[in-house]
């Protein structure tokens, strides 16, 4: 069974921060954002975890193998480089969404997101080196089959946008609703998904699901391992057996 361990990490404070004295200028927020994201993940990626940009204000990661050491360095560093602070909540699950809801039961406990007397709390329970094994994490990659020849080469770079864009919401919704997973679109026309265990008839009625939906066909390599990296790169060889073989799904 798995047994995800997933962080959410909450900008203290940040509504208010972006209009004090006086709203600050967009592109600096957006720049500000896309830094710490791409820290955290250079952190996590290096310790052979997944971080998520989700909402920016609001990432989650798949921490399987940190400590609370680790989270509580990932903190201090930022609070010490960036003009905002973090605040991070831990937990583990059977389903990624019990595993985040859990998560984030313990940063709303400890207060709003813009209480700005609440700062870098730091909750929860990591998994044990001798706890782990290879099943905690199972990830699964999906992507539009031929998206270069269907939209990247065909529309306008915002029409291509808009397609790949509604296959994700009604990948997420549906893996959400049935399955407890987590999915991340993660550029061009991939989402990362992490799931629970799931079988190779789940993942079919989700891409059926999709396609019927929205009319965006796709293809998924699904791994398990360790870590997320572990299971993601997994994924990424199986994922690539679809396209050699032309099956929907691969383990
Ligand atoms: N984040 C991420 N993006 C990827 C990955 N592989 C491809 N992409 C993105 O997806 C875009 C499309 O690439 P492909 O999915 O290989 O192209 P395709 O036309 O859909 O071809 P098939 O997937 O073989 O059907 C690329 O431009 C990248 O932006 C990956 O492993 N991770």
């Amino acid at each position: 069974m798995t047994n995800t361990q997933v962080t959410l990490f909450q900008i203290d404070n940040y509504g208010p921060w972006t209009v004090t004295p006086e709203p600050r200028r967009e592109a600096d927020l957006q720049t500000l954002q896309s830094r710490l994201y791409a820290d955290l993940s250079q952190f996590i990626g290096a310790r052979d975890g997944y971080v998520f940009f989700t909402r920016f204000d609001n990432m989650i990661a798949v921490t399987n193998g940190l400590d609370r050491e680790d989270h509580a360095l990932i903190q201090e560093s930022v609070g010490n480089r960036y003009p905002v602070t973090l605040s991070l909540g831990v937990a583990t699950g059977t389903t990624p969404v019990q595993a985040l809801s859990d998560a984030t039961s313990l940063i709303q406990n400890a207060g709003s997101a813009q209480d700005e007397h609440r700062r870098e709390i730091l909750e929860g329970r990591t998994i044990d080196d001798a706890h782990r094994t290879d099943g905690d994490v199972q990830i699964a990659h999906f992507d539009v089959i031929d998206a270069t020849g269907q939209y990247t080469d065909e529309l306008n770079a915002f029409d291509s946008f808009i397609e790949i864009e509604q296959g994700y919401a009604a990948l997420m919704r549906h893996m959400r609703r049935a399955h407890g997973s987590l999915s991340f679109f993660v550029g061009g026309d991939n989402v990362i998904v992490v799931c629970p265990d799931l079988e190779r008839a789940d993942y079919l009625e989700a891409i059926e699901h999709v396609e019927s939906a929205v009319d965006v066909t796709m293809q998924v390599g699904v791994g398990t391992g360790a870590s997320a990296h572990d299971a993601g790169y997994a994924a990424k060889h199986a994922l690539e057996h679809c396209r050699a073989n032309g099956t929907r799904v691969e383990f």
